[in-house]
C-alpha cells in the first residue's frame, strides 16, 4: 500500500453514511460509502460489521452522553480494506419521531503520508514572493477526476492532479485559489488550529468564481498542506432555487411573507433599539376576483404582475414591497419620520395604480384600497401591526373604493369576529356557497308571474341556510358585496335566460342592490358587460334600490341612474316609505316602480293611519307615473285593499315564498305562464 493509493481512495465526494445509535445499524448510506466500504456493505446495511463491538460500545457511551445533554465530539478512525485510513467524523441528527443518529462522513487520513521538510504553515499566505519549490514528485499528476493538489510550506504548490489544474489553472500559491485575500488569511489560520479542514468556501477557478466543499489536511512533520476540492456550485445553486421558492413569490418575484415576518422582526429590534418609528401600508385591489373570474387566471396573473411593477414605481427606494398572495401586498417604511410619510405612499399608489393596464392587449382597471398602521402609535408587536393595518384595509374597502385609512382605535374592536366571519364569507365567495331562490311578482289585475325578485342565501356547510339580513352587512363592510353583488346579478341574469330557453313567458327579473355596490365606480359598466354576456334584454331587468342609498349623494345617484336608463333597464325603490318618503325629491330621480314596504302591508285594513299612507302613497306615485308594488302580501283581505287603492303588482306569501330555480319554474308551469313554443 503506497501513500498515492491512499489518495485514490480520498475520492470525492466523501464516503457518507447514517448510524441509527438506538438501533445500532446504517439505514442510508451514499455511493462513496458504497464504493469505500467495497464488499462489506451487505453487512453495513443490516448493521452488523461495519458496527463492531468496540464501537457499539463507543456509541452506547454516545447515547448516554446525549442523554445527560452532552454532546461529545465523535470520531473514529476506519481503516478500508486494502489499508486506506480514514477519520470518520459524525454529528448528530434527528431520525424523526424523537429517534437520533449520527451523520458521518469518512475523511482521508493523510497524516501518514511522507512529505517533505517542515517550516510554519503560516510562512504560507506570507511567502508568495519566494520561488516555486521543485519538490514535486510528478506522481500525482495522473489523476484525472480527483481534484487535489500539496503545497509546501511556504504555500506554494508542489504537486497537482491533472484535473485540479484543469480546473485552477498551474497557480503558483495557495492564495492564488482564493476568491478573497481576507478568506485565505482566516482559512490558514483555522487550519494551524485544526488537524483537518472540511469546509465550504468561493474559490477562484478558471470558470470564474465558484463554491466548493474543500478538504484540507496539514501534515505535522511535513507542515505541508494537501487539499482537495469538489465543485459545488451546483447544489449551491440549487440551495438559492430553494431559498427562493420559499421566500419569494413566483409570480411576481417580490419577497413574500416570510420575507416580510424577517424584515418586520429586524425592523421591531431596530426601532426598540433606537427609538425609531416604521409602518406598513397593507394593500389590496378592489374587485380582484372579478377580473380572474371574468378573463381567467392567466389574466389575472398578469394584471398582478402589472400592478406590483406599478407599486414599485411608487415608493421610495428606501422602502420594500411584498405580495402576501392573491391580491394582497404590504409596503413597509423604516425610520418613519411620521404618518404623513406612509399618507404620502399610499396616495402615490392610488393615483398610479389606478391608471389603465395593457393586459393580454386590453385596457384594464383596477383601484387598490390601503390600510396603514405604524409603530409605535398603533401596535408595538408585529402581529397586532399587521392585523391593525389590514382592520384599516377593511375600513377603506367597506367606505368606498380607491382609498386608505390609517388605522383608528375604534377599528379593531369588532376585528376579530370581522376576520373570522369575513374569512368564512370569503371562503364560501371562493366556493360559491351561494344559492338564489327567486319570488314571484303578481299582477293584481289578472294574478299574472309578471316577475321574479332574486334573493340571495348562503348555503353554510356546517350552519345550514343563512339569510341574507345575517351576511350582507358582513359582506358590506369587509367590501366582499362587490364580488358577491356581481355574482348575483350574472347569476340572476342566467336564470332568466335558462327559463326563458324552457319557455316561460317573458318575465321580469328585479336584484337588489346594495349601498356599497351602489357605490362602486364601474357598476354601469359591470351591469352592461353581464346583460350581453347572458344576452339578457335589459328591458327585463330591474335593480332594487334603497330610498337611503339614492340619498346619500343624490347627485352621484342621478347621474348614475341616468346610466342604468341609458342601458335600458328599469328602477325600483324597495322599502318605501321606511326612510325620506319624499315623494318630490324622488321625482329627480329617474326611477319606474316604488316597491311599499312589508311594514305598511301588514297592518293594512287593522290600522287606518297605515291605510291613509298606502293609498296616499299609490295616488301620488300614479301621478308621477311610477308603478306601485306592494311587498309582504299574506292575506287575500290586503290583497283586495290594494286592488281597490290602484296597486299595480304584489309580492308576498300570499302567492307564494322564494323559491328555488326549478320550483319557480314549476310555480310557473302551475299559474300557466308557460308558453312552450
Ligand atoms: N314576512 C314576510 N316576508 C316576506 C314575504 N314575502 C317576501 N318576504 C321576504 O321579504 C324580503 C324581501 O326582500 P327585501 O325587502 O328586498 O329584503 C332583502 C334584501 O334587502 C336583502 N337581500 C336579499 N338578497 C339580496 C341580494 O342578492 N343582494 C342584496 N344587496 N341584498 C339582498 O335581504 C333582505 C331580506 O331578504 P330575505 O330574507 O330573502 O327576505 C325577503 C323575502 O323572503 C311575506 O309575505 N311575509
Amino acid at each position: 500500500m503506497t501513500d498515492l493509493s491512499m489518495l485514490v481512495h480520498a475520492k470525492m465526494p466523501l464516503a457518507a453514511w447514517i448510524i441509527d445509535i438506538e438501533q445500532s445499524s446504517v439505514p442510508w448510506c451514499n455511493d462513496a460509502a458504497e464504493a469505500l466500504l467495497a464488499d462489506s456493505l451487505n453487512d453495513i446495511k443490516s448493521g452488523q460489521r461495519l458496527i463492531g463491538d468496540a464501537l457499539q460500545k463507543r456509541l452506547s457511551l454516545y447515547i448516554e452522553a446525549l442523554e445527560l445533554g452532552e454532546e461529545l465530539p465523535f470520531k473514529w478512525p476506519y481503516v478500508s480494506k486494502d489499508g486506506a485510513r480514514y477519520k470518520v467524523i459524525g454529528s448528530v441528527i434527528s431520525l424523526g419521531n424523537g429517534r437520533r443518529g449520527l451523520s458521518v462522513e469518512a475523511h482521508p487520513d493523510l497524516s501518514h503520508v511522507s512529505l517533505p521538510t517542515p517550516t510554519s504553515i503560516t510562512a504560507s499566505i506570507t511567502s508568495s514572493t519566494l520561488p516555486r519549490a521543485p519538490e514535486s514528485s510528478g506522481l500525482l499528476t495522473q489523476f484525472r477526476t480527483l481534484s487535489f493538489a500539496a503545497f509546501n510550506p511556504k504555500g506554494e504548490m508542489i504537486e497537482a492532479s491533472e484535473c485540479f489544474i484543469g480546473v485552477f489553472g498551474d497557480i503558483q500559491y495557495i492564495r492564488d485559489l482564493f476568491a478573497v485575500s481576507g478568506a485565505a488569511n482566516s482559512f490558514i489560520q483555522r487550519l494551524e488550529r485544526l488537524e483537518c479542514l472540511s469546509q465550504e468556501i468561493r474559490l477562484s477557478s478558471k470558470q470564474g468564481v465558484r463554491w466548493y466543499k474543500v478538504e484540507v489536511s496539514y501534515h505535522h512533520f511535513t507542515n505541508n498542506v494537501y487539499l482537495l476540492t469538489h465543485d459545488i456550485q451546483e447544489e449551491r445553486d440549487h440551495e438559492v432555487a430553494l431559498y427562493r421558492l420559499n421566500n419569494y413569490d413566483s409570480l411576481t418575484l417580490l419577497p413574500n411573507r416570510n420575507l416580510l415576518y424577517q424584515q418586520l422582526e429586524s425592523a421591531l429590534v431596530n426601532a426598540r433599539k433606537r427609538e425609531r418609528e416604521f409602518g406598513l401600508l397593507y394593500i389590496d385591489l378592489d374587485s380582484f376576483k372579478v377580473i380572474n373570474d371574468n378573463f381567467g387566471h392567466r389574466v389575472g396573473d398578469e394584471l398582478i404582475q402589472r400592478v406590483a411593477e406599478r407599486i414599485k414605481t411608487c415608493i421610495p427606494p428606501r422602502a420594500c414591497l411584498y405580495r402576501l398572495g392573491g391580491d394582497e401586498f404590504v409596503v413597509v417604511l423604516e425610520n418613519t419620520t411620521g404618518i404623513e410619510e406612509l399618507q404620502n405612499i399610499a396616495e402615490s399608489i392610488m393615483q398610479n395604480a389606478s391608471n389603465t393596464y395593457l393586459v393580454a392587449k386590453m385596457e384594464m382597471m383596477i383601484t387598490a384600497s390601503i390600510g396603514i398602521a405604524s409603530y409605535p402609535q398603533h401596535a408595538d408587536d408585529i402581529d397586532n401591526l399587521l392585523k391593525n393595518a389590514d382592520a384599516a384595509m377593511y375600513r377603506a374597502k367597506s367606505t368606498g373604493h380607491n382609498m386608505y385609512f390609517v388605522y383608528e382605535n375604534n377599528m379593531a374592536e369588532n376585528i376579530d369576529a370581522h376576520l373570522t366571519l369575513g374569512g368564512g364569507l370569503r371562503k364560501a365567495i371562493e366556493e360559491e356557497q351561494f344559492v338564489l331562490h327567486y319570488q314571484p311578482k303578481i299582477r293584481l289585475c289578472d294574478e299574472e308571474v309578471v316577475g321574479a325578485e332574486a334573493l340571495i342565501r348562503w348555503v353554510h356547510p356546517e350552519l345550514g341556510m343563512i339569510s341574507p339580513d345575517q351576511f350582507i352587512p358582513l359582506a358590506e363592510e369587509s367590501g366582499l358585496i362587490l364580488p358577491l353583488g356581481e355574482w348575483v346579478i350574472r347569476r340572476a341574469c342566467r336564470q332568466l335566460k335558462e327559463w326563458r330557453e324552457s319557455g316561460v313567458a317573458p318575465i321580469k327579473m328585479s336584484v337588489n342592490l346594495s349601498s356599497r355596490q351602489f357605490m362602486q365606480a364601474d357598476l354601469v359598466d359591470m351591469v352592461e358587460r353581464v346583460l350581453q354576456e347572458t344576452g339578457v334584454e335589459p328591458e327585463y331587468f330591474e335593480l332594487e334600490l334603497t330610498e337611503s342609498m339614492l340619498m346619500a349623494d343624490a347627485q352621484q345617484s342621478i347621474d348614475k341612474l341616468h346610466g342604468f336608463r341609458k342601458l335600458g333597464l328599469t328602477l325600483s325603490i324597495d322599502d318605501f316609505g321606511t326612510g325620506y318618503s319624499s315623494l318630490a325629491y324622488l321625482k329627480k330621480f329617474p326611477i319606474q316602480t316604488l316597491k311599499i314596504d312589508r311594514s305598511f302591508i301588514n297592518d293594512l285594513g287593522l290600522d287606518s293611519d297605515n291605510d291613509a299612507i298606502v293609498k296616499a302613497t299609490i295616488a301620488m306615485a300614479k301621478s308621477l307615473n311610477l308603478k306601485v308594488i306592494a311587498e309582504g302580501v299574506e292575506t287575500r283581505s290586503q290583497f283586495d285593499l290594494l286592488d281597490g287603492y290602484g296597486c299595480q303588482e304584489v309580492q308576498g306569501y300570499l302567492f307564494s315564498k322564494p323559491l328555488c330555480g326549478e320550483d319557480f319554474l314549476r310555480y310557473m308551469s302551475s299559474q300557466n305562464v308557460v308558453t312552450f313554443a
